[in-house]
């Protein structure tokens, strides 16, 4: 019903445009009339109507001719809702705010199922979300250009792993994949455990009240991200760190805006807004701080190389080494549920970074700069550095968040949670070790079944340089789509999940998920481009949030079913992550 009055809304613009055409050709043959008969020259009146006549047939043929373009028909038909002449389906998002526009998603989502499409004016949006579909993209080593609007990014990243493409995007993983090896994960482990005692502390003071959880969680991956990565400790960092972290917030709110409120889309009108004006100012910080981490580290590396002391070259670091039997002792559960993307993470491990010694990400690319291993430039370096410290912030900061608000709903699954951790430390408060987080297996499956529903990423965005036929319907997506792949809805498929709006960590037991479709649960995105640092989050998110559920139980003040979403960058809860933190008595849950 509302497509055919949409559908009759159109003819009938359609109709009093041309018909608007037509009275302007009429009064402008009229205005000429009366200069003919009167001889008098309406020069102002020309100067109007000329141009306004021209405008408006230019306008329809325009219209007319992208109609019946290849690219228009075949997007055509795909199903999704009738665009409006040139606006295609924009008007559908004025006016709302992000939790308005995650709302709106949703509902087209029910409405259009596996595949959808929009028009943004001329430019086709196609959103997919059968598994079938996504690997289809996500497996491709063709398909990997990200969208265009990507492009917001680039005075933040620059042309960093995120953004970049082509042989860049190819030499560039193929140096920061192996500073993600198991060996090198393994030695932070100190890091994690040292920054989530940290938290516990800092978390003291507001036992007994409301508080959003996601402010410590932001600062917390901030500081660990600095010591790991960037291997700049503890003491020598200074209040940057939680300035950067409310900074890099803001730019994504800006960037966010930047997607939803067209006009802003266009560089020039962009410029002309306070945001454009808040961005500088909130990339001063940023940069500012990335900066520095990056000239304190080339002075350290410079004196220590000036004093014979040399870390390995990344080639002695991912020297080939034949399996020794060793590797199935690192694998966790998640390792299991993540091998069938067929990304670069496994291969690496399966081969031996030699010396267990600690390197941070940063010393790598420094150390491989310097040794001329790679062509990796000063300014490539800072871009990199950038990503990694977005990348590896945010996501993990809004997925602990939302695992410590949904086990303060959940309070049965919280109390096995704690059982488990119970079982392994006893009312010991001793540091967690890299064996220990192979046995919390209920802990991991909490975390999995976290991302699934709330994942931090909610979409992923590329841009096809081919026409690219998919598995639904056989559609052909033309070249020049942008494919959104819609993490939140892949994750809620019936077909793939029991009950799939329900928080059940036993969707990851090993029997549930070994005959899954792979593609149904693609947090972490997959295949060629997929997210580098996943280990390294897992990782750390058992760390930290063992840390905290050993000490402190959750308690949500709202049910999950009032949770706010907000389509960010990441995804958020725009009421905030409130909870309430009880100290834990160290004794199993029964006992409590
Ligand atoms: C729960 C935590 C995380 C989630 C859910 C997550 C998710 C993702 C996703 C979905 C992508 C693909 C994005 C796209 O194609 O548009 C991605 C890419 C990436 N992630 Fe993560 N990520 C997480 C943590 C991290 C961490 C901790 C790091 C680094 C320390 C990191 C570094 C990166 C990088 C560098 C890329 C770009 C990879 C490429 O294009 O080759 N991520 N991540």
């Amino acid at each position: 019903m509302m497509l055919k009055i949409i559908t009759i809304k159109i003819k009938n613009m359609q109709n009093s445009l041309s018909l608007g055409y037509w009275r302007t050709v009429e009064s402008w043959t009229f205005l000429k009339m009366l200069e003919e008969t009167s001889g008098t020259r309406y020069s102002t009146a020309r100067l109007i109507f000329y141009p306004l006549v021209a405008l408006v047939t230019f306008l329809w043929i325009y219209h007319r001719w992208q109609k019946q373009t290849k690219f228009v028909k075949m997007g055509n038909k795909l199903p999704g809702p009738d665009p409006l002449p040139f606006l295609g389906n924009v008007h559908l998002a004025l006016g709302k705010n992000p939790s308005d526009i995650m709302k709106l998603a949703l509902e087209m989502a029910q409405l259009y199922l596996s595949v959808a499409r929009i028009w943004v004016g001329y430019k086709l949006l196609v959103f997919l979300a059968e598994p079938d579909d996504v690997e289809v993209i996500l497996n491709s080593h063709v398909h990997i250009d990200k969208s265009d609007e990507y492009r917001f990014f680039k005075p933040w990243l620059g042309d960093g792993l995120l953004i970049s493409t082509g042989q860049k995007w190819r030499s560039h993983r193929k140096i920061i994949a192996p500073t993600f090896h198991i060996n090198i994960l393994k030695s932070f482990v100190g890091v994690f455990n040292k920054n989530s005692k940290d938290v516990v502390e800092k978390l003291r003071a507001e036992v007994g009240n409301v508080f959003d959880v996601h402010e410590y969680m932001g600062r917390v991956t901030v500081d660990i991200l600095l010591e790991t990565a960037m291997g700049i400790t503890k003491e020598t960092q200074d209040n940057a760190g939680f300035d950067y972290a409310t900074a890099v917030m803001k730019m994504c709110d800006i960037l966010h805006q930047r997607h939803y409120k067209f006009w802003l889309r266009l560089d020039s009108m962009f410029k002309l807004s306070s945001l454009y004006k808040q961005q500088v100012k909130l990339l001063g910080i940023i940069h500012g701080l990335t900066n520095k981490v990056i000239r304190e580290k080339k002075k350290i590396y410079l004196e220590n190389k000036a004093r014979g002391i040399i870390p390995p070259t990344l080639e002695e670091l991912t020297r080939t080494r034949n399996y020794d039997g060793d590797i199935n002792d690192t694998k966790s559960l998640a390792d299991t549920v993540f091998q069938g993307y067929k990304d670069d993470l496994d291969f690496i491990d399966e081969n031996d970074v030699g010396e267990k010694k600690r390197l941070a990400f940063l010393d790598l690319m420094l150390e491989s700069a310097q040794n001329k291993t790679s062509n990796i430039t000063d300014r490539e370096i800072k871009e990199q550095v950038d990503t990694i410290m977005f990348e590896g912030h945010d996501t993990t900061a809004a997925g602990s968040s939302f695992v410590l608000s949904l086990l303060g709903v959940h309070q049965d699954i919280q109390d096995k949670v704690y059982d488990e951790l119970y079982e392994i430390f006893g009312d010991s408060d001793r540091p967690v070790t890299f064996a220990d987080t192979l046995n919390m297996k209920y802990l991991e499956r909490v975390i999995l079944e976290s991302l699934r529903l709330y994942p931090p990423v909610p979409i992923i965005a590329r841009k096809l340089k081919h026409n690219v036929k998919i598995v639904t319907n056989n559609y052909v997506l033309p070249a020049g789509t942008t494919v959104v792949i819609g993490t939140f809805k892949v994750h809620r498929n019936s077909l793939y999940y029991k009950d799939p709006e329900k928080f059940n960590p036993d969707n990851f037991l090993p029997e549930n998920t070994q005959n899954r479709h792979y593609y149904s649960f693609i947090p972490f995105s997959a295949g060629p481009r997929s997210c580098v640092g996943r280990k390294y989050a897992m990782l750390k998110l058992k760390i930290l949030l063992a840390t905290i559920l050993r000490n402190y139980k959750t308690i949500s003040v709202v049910p999950e079913n009032e949770f706010i979403l907000q389509a960010d960058i990441i995804l958020k809860r725009s009421d905030g992550f409130r909870i309430k933190i009880e100290p834990r008595k160290r004794v199993p849950s029964t006992a409590a």
